[in-house]
């Protein structure tokens, strides 16, 4: 099993808004808005009579994009055993996005598939171009065969970059009821951070429908991010703000992490695994984490600077 903590540079994926790409006035609004990455959707967004329109609005979108802001563009198409998914995938190779989200994944060949279309794809294509993909977990299947999905997608072919819980589908095909905080989807969650991290995937936290509930989205982020999801998925622009705050990293968390890295770079310390700070033990694996997180704060300035 090849197996590495992180797998790719470090992204930001705080704020991963879906934006239906047959709505010309969300797409109209979408450069200016300040999430990480902006989801053009293709699936349950637009009815099946509409797909063919918003495909051809996505790549008339995409003609005018700012490649160089810095953000993330993702396409998601529809499952490949249906109608549209073909079809959405030549729109891919139109637009050329970062990324392509794969929806209801429920099996490795699901990833394996794709990717292999990719690269014949890119094969007979001059452009310097190959998309990450990621996957949607939303089917109980999916669920059952995470491990697999992640290892399959990150070793063959290697394209697969993060998951995306799809709680609405999830809940609908397992009767798993929606209360806040998630009791019952909770275990459920885990197993899917706990998948991708073994296998140096990202992993960004379900869409909260309610989007004019602001307390109760700052409350299921602030739970996403205690239980390790890098980002959360959004459907509305008044969801970027609560999920750039709470996914970002604070002052506190920010001074703490320079000055485990301080202490590890003091001449005392020189050869040590272990230094204790402020009556805690402090281990090396902190700094690490530490440095990570500091990385994670230039990026936010970056982002910062270029919005
Ligand atoms: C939920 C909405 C249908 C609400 O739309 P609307 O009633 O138009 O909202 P507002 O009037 O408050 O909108 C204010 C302005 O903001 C623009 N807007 C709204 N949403 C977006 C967006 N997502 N991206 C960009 N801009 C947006 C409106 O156009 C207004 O601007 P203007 O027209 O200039 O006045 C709508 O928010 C919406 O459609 N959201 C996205 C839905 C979607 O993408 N669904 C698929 C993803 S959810 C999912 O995947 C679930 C998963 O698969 C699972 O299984 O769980
Ligand atoms: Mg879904």
């Amino acid at each position: 099993m090849n197996r590495t903590p992180h797998h790719h540079p470090l992204r930001l994926r705080r704020s991963v808004l879906s934006v239906p790409a047959i709505n010309a006035r969300a797409l109209a609004r979408s450069p200016a808005l300040d999430c990480d990455v902006v989801l053009f959707d293709l699936e349950d967004s637009v009815l099946p009579e509409k797909k063919a329109e918003a495909r051809a609005a996505l790549v008339a979108h995409f003609a005018t994009l700012d490649r160089a802001s810095g953000r993330e563009y993702v396409i998601r198409i529809n499952p490949l055993d249906g109608p549209d998914g073909a079809l959405d995938l030549e729109a891919v190779l139109d637009c050329m996005p970062d990324a392509v989200l794969l929806s209801k994944v429920s099996e490795p060949q699901d990833v394996l598939t794709v990717a292999d279309w990719l690269s014949e794809a890119g094969a007979d294509d001059d452009r310097d171009w190959g998309p990450r993909l990621w996957a949607m977990i939303e089917t109980a299947a999916g669920l059952l065969n995470i491990a697999a999905i992640a290892e399959t997608g990150r070793t063959e072919g290697g394209r697969l970059d993060c998951f995306v819980v799809g709680l609405n589908d999830l809940r609908k095909e397992t009767g798993i009821a929606d209360i806040p905080g998630r009791p019952y989807l909770a275990p459920l969650l885990l197993q899917v951070v706990v998948a991708a991290r073994a296998f140096g995937l990202d992993v960004v936290d379900a869409v909260f429908n309610d989007f004019a509930d602001a307390e109760g989205l700052e409350a299921e982020c602030r739970q996403g991010r205690q239980m390790g999801f890098d980002g959360k998925m959004l459907i509305h622009p008044a969801q970027i703000d609560a999920a750039n705050a709470v996914y970002g990293v604070t002052e506190a968390e920010a001074a703490e992490a320079l000055a485990i890295v301080a202490a590890f770079a003091a001449p005392d310390n020189a050869g040590k695994a272990v230094v204790t700070i402020a009556g805690r033990m402090v281990e090396k694996l902190h700094a690490d984490q530490a440095e990570r997180l500091l990385a994670r704060v230039d990026l936010i300035n970056e982002r910062k600077r270029t919005a």
